[in-house]
């Protein structure tokens, strides 16, 4: 018989990591794995993409606690739109289990609102035995002090300026915002990159976008104690009114016919993103990938590049990280699926270019 640290009755903690694209949630969750101490946790990742990378990375963990089994992807997708179909029959298999987690712990896509989530928490086959111990949100540190991603600064206004397709109410501004009303706990994460300053003056700008109490904590490859991120007890899912979001699906109707009308804040903010898996041909060095990648980046509408590659005459594939302008390459044995780089933007980004840049292979007919 395995112990719990549960009492018998007791409802399942559930922690939601959210976070913008590539702010370090996996990195976050592979850390919290290993420092588990024992504690069985589940893990559910959604991925945006076809492909689950951040799936093979954390089952990479040497925990014993983190077993293969125990990681389920989603990888269709928003979990705004799947959580009717994919969520909850994952949450109640993970709960039938003879040896239910005694904690849960979900990835959501960078691309994804955390609302929509905890409100499935409300349903009844979840209420019973699972509660919403807290929404950790994820924030690059680094990101914010170049004013870059999200918040309406440079990187949006140039990318307006630049594009008339993209209106004032910015998606990636109003996901963003939507992310930071709903943590319980934010993490202003890759603090290694920035000054105390910098560091600073991005806790003040997103404090008004907090609510009152939240902490913000500063953190390095989301090294955080276990203490700090699990069992903080929010019960989320019963304090939905102060976490409210700009797009709203109505609590106890997850019906998307009432979104069919135009209205600017009812559109679904994944409609705004696209996600692409490359084949692409093996790279000559990895410095070749980084430059390429780089440039990849660099393309309108291009916010994140990550997979794994073939590099020539090596047998180890190069997994490839890039947000904003850092591109990490890295040999990682064991890789199933190198040679696909998965490119993921805004709608409308440049395909055509990102494909001739990062070398696709034309598939033969
Ligand atoms: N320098 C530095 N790099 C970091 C830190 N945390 C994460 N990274 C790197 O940032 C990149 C993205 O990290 P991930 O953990 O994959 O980010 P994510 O939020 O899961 O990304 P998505 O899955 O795209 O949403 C990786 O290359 C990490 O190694 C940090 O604190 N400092």
């Amino acid at each position: 018989m395995t112990t719990s640290t549960l009492q018998p009755g007791q409802k399942i903690p559930a922690t939601i990591v959210t976070g913008f694209l590539g702010a370090g949630k996996t990195t976050l969750i592979r850390n919290l794995l290993q420092n588990a101490g024992g504690k069985r946790i589940a893990l559910i990742v959604n991925e945006f993409g076809d492909m689950g990378f951040d799936g093979s990375l954390v089952n990479g963990c040497a925990d014993p606690g983190c077993s293969a089994e125990e990681v389920v992807e989603l990888t269709n997708g928003c979990i705004c739109c799947t959580v009717a179909d994919d969520f909850l029959p994952t949450m109640e298999m993970l709960l039938a289990r003879d040896n239910p987690p005694e904690h849960i712990v979900i990835e959501t896509s960078g691309l994804a609102l955390p609302q929509p989530l905890v409100r499935a928490f409300s349903w009844p086959t979840v209420r019973q035995k699972v509660t919403v111990d807290g929404v950790v949100t994820v924030l690059d540190a680094a990101a914010l002090a170049e004013g870059r991603i999200a918040l309406d600064e440079e990187a949006l206004a140039a990318q307006r300026a630049a594009d008339d397709a993209l209106d004032h109410d910015s998606p990636v501004e109003e996901l963003f915002h939507d992310q930071l009303r709903c943590a319980d706990l934010v993490v202003l994460n890759k603090a290694d990159l920035v000054s105390e300053e910098a560091l600073k003056a991005v806790r003040e700008k997103i404090a008004a976008d907090i609510r009152p109490a939240v902490h913000i904590v500063s953190a390095e490859k989301g090294t955080l104690p276990i203490e700090v991120l699990l069992g903080r007890g929010s019960a989320a899912e019963d304090d939905m009114s102060d976490r409210h979001e700009h797009h709203h699906h109505h609590d106890d109707d997850h019906d998307h016919d009432e979104d069919h009308d135009d209205h600017r804040h009812d559109h679904h903010h994944h409609d705004d993103f696209e996600s692409h898996v490359l084949e692409v041909a093996p790279f000559e060095t990895l410095k070749a990938v980084e430059a390429k990648v780089l440039q990849a980046m660099a393309l309108k509408g291009v916010l994140r590049i990550k997979g794994a590659v073939r590099i020539e005459g090596k047998t180890a594939p190069a997994m490839v990280q890039a947000v904003g302008p850092r591109v990490e390459t890295w040999f990682a044995a064991g890789a199933d699926s190198a040679g696909k780089l998965v490119v993921i933007g805004l709608k409308g980004l440049d395909l055509d270019a990102a494909r001739a840049l990062l070398g696709e292979l034309k598939i033969a007919a």
